[in-house]
């Protein structure tokens, strides 16, 4: 084995049941200490295959593997590199959260000094360690999901799986969720992680893939994807007095597409990088236009999001 190969690899993956296609074909590689984005619509396939990845479920074909290991051939050593979150919290016994983590470190078999040592910096870095006495059914939403990541990471795996961990927080529990995963991260811990929206995840991924209908529509960062699906930025200029003349000017522009007067301003689409957007700004004032605003951006990720995906549903 090579020592710097993924550290989670989908090779080819199918999953059908009956005639749903779950997950089909579905290939990326995730290098060590990088927190991979997992985004589609319900039904998209990021369960499947994230279950199979966790070795609870197989591929139809293909296969999975994790820090180089086959979850077909390997399941056991995929096992202890791995821990996975998963998007429902089941309902427990009467134990508290320190009860609760104990029974998972021991089940992954750590013993002694080690086991309390790793319980004690799990409750620390979840932020668990004052609620260690609380029963567990008394745990809030954002608490409930810190126990389940907590779990998650009780035997110190290479790799996580997070399976919708941001699902009913409020907004600053997904900030210290995103910061704990990024933290995570710095440490060399290599994290998938799902949503169904992509700006949930832009911040805190270093790549994604974007699935739907168990296929992969796009993978690369985020910037990548936003520039695949709108090379062209949106521009909107302001002049004083009448525009009319500044539309013309722009309308027979090359490197100017769907010009459109507003109100008080003029829209078009830029085609070019942020220097070439200077140099149009430049001309404008040379050819005598008084202009009073210029401002351009991209396309929202949502917008991305909705371009990428079709909605479709299986
Ligand atoms: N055990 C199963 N038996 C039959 N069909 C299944 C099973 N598990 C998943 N599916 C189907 O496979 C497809 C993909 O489901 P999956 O749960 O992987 O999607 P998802 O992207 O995680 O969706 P969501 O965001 O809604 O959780 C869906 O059509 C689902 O109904």
């Amino acid at each position: 084995m090579v020592a710097n190969h993924p550290m989670i690899e989908l090779r080819r993956l199918h999953r059908f049941f009956g005639k749903t296609k779950a997950v089909n074909d579905v290939s990326f590689e995730v290098p060590r200490g990088t927190v991979f984005g997992y985004i589609g619509p319900n039904g998209a396939g990021k369960t499947t295959s994230m279950r199979i990845l966790a070795s609870l479920e197989l591929p139809t074909y293909g296969d999975a593997f994790v820090d180089g290991f086959s979850v077909i051939n390997d399941p056991d050593r995929v096992r202890r590199r791995l821990g996975f979150m998963p998007d429902y919290f089941g309902t427990y016994a009467d134990v508290n959260v320190e009860e609760y983590l104990d029974f998972f470190a021991r089940s992954y078999g750590l013993i002694g000094r080690e086991r309390h040592q790793r319980l004690q910096y799990v409750m620390h870095f979840t932020g668990l360690d004052v609620l260690k006495e609380k029963p567990i059914r008394g745990l809030s939403k954002g608490m409930k999901q810190r126990l389940c990541l907590g779990r998650a990471m009780v035997h110190d795996p290479a790799v996580l799986i997070l399976d919708e961990p941001a699902n009913g927080l409020d907004p600053r529990a997904r900030i210290e969720l995103r910061e704990m995963i990024r933290e995570l991260a710095a440490r060399g811990t290599t994290v998938l992680v799902s949503s169904h929206i992509l700006t949930e995840l832009a911040e805190m991924c270093d790549r994604v893939a974007i699935l739907e209908r168990g296929q992969l529509l796009a993978l690369g960062t985020v910037a990548e994807i936003q520039k695949q699906q709108q090379p062209q930025r949106e521009v909107n200029v302001g002049v004083l007095g009448d525009p009319t003349s500044l539309l013309q000017w722009l309308t027979v522009r090359t490197d100017v597409a769907d010009v459109r007067l507003n109100a008080h301003s003029i829209r078009f689409a830029h085609q070019g990088e942020r220097e070439s957007e200077a140099a149009l700004l430049r001309e404008m004032l040379q050819a005598g236009f008084a202009v009073c605003e210029f401002g351009s951006h991209n396309r929202s990720l949502e917008d991305v999001f909705l371009a990428v995906t079709k909605g479709l549903v299986q």
